[in-house]
């Protein structure tokens, strides 16, 4: 069994490596995704409401919320898979709940990537005004990084410099989702 982890900066490629995952047939669990979906729970747009709701989850049920909701999810999907990617981290609480869970069997890659090379690749992205808005990327940032996201970067198991080509990049997920690690 083997849970890996994504932890990374906004356009660091952790959606890059989720697609490499799912080409691969390795489940992804979004932690995103749960945070979307309390959203609807409280009636609210997602695409406005998310890092408000995020904080909110992590103010009423503790630190570990966003874990916590996703658990099921994974457990369920390594029924039918040996390994399951986990897209998203963002505490050190989430860490410490998932080796709880998974002990060696957790995995956590840090993606990482100048903020230069990222606005640049989210401005080509595109996908919605906050990529091609500089000013909006640093907000995102420093919001993730006040949830703790810098400390989780730094205990990573493993650390992939995404600053090359797009297929290196994605070869070396490929190693990863293979690899004994
Ligand atoms: N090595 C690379 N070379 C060129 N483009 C890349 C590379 N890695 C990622 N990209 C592109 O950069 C953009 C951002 O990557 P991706 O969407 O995976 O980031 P992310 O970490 O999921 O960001 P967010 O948290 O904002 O969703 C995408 O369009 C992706 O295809």
């Amino acid at each position: 069994m083997k849970v890996l982890g994504t932890v990374g900066l906004p356009g660091s490629g952790k959606g890059e490596a989720a697609a490499v995952a799912r080409e691969a047939g390795v489940p992804v669990v979004t932690m995103g995704d749960v945070i979307r979906e309390a959203c609807r729970d409280r009636g609210l747009d997602p695409a406005e409401h998310h890092g408000s709701v995020a904080t909110a989850l992590r103010e009423e049920e503790g630190e570990t919320a966003i874990a916590e909701r996703s658990l099921p999810l994974i457990e369920s999907s390594l029924e039918e898979a040996e390994t399951v990617l986990v897209d998203g981290l963002r505490s050190p609480a989430e860490i410490e709940r998932f080796e709880d869970a998974f002990g060696d069997g957790f995995v956590l890659v840090s993606i990482e990537a100048p903020f230069e090379t990222r606005a640049e690749r989210l401005a080509d992205r595109g996908r919605d005004d906050t990529d091609l808005n500089r000013e909006a990327l640093r907000a995102r940032e420093e919001r993730e990084l006040g949830f703790g996201m810098g400390e989780v970067m730094d205990r990573a198991d493993v650390t992939v410099q995404n600053t090359a080509s797009l297929e290196s990049f994605r070869e070396r997920i490929r190693e990863l989702l293979e690899d004994d690690l």
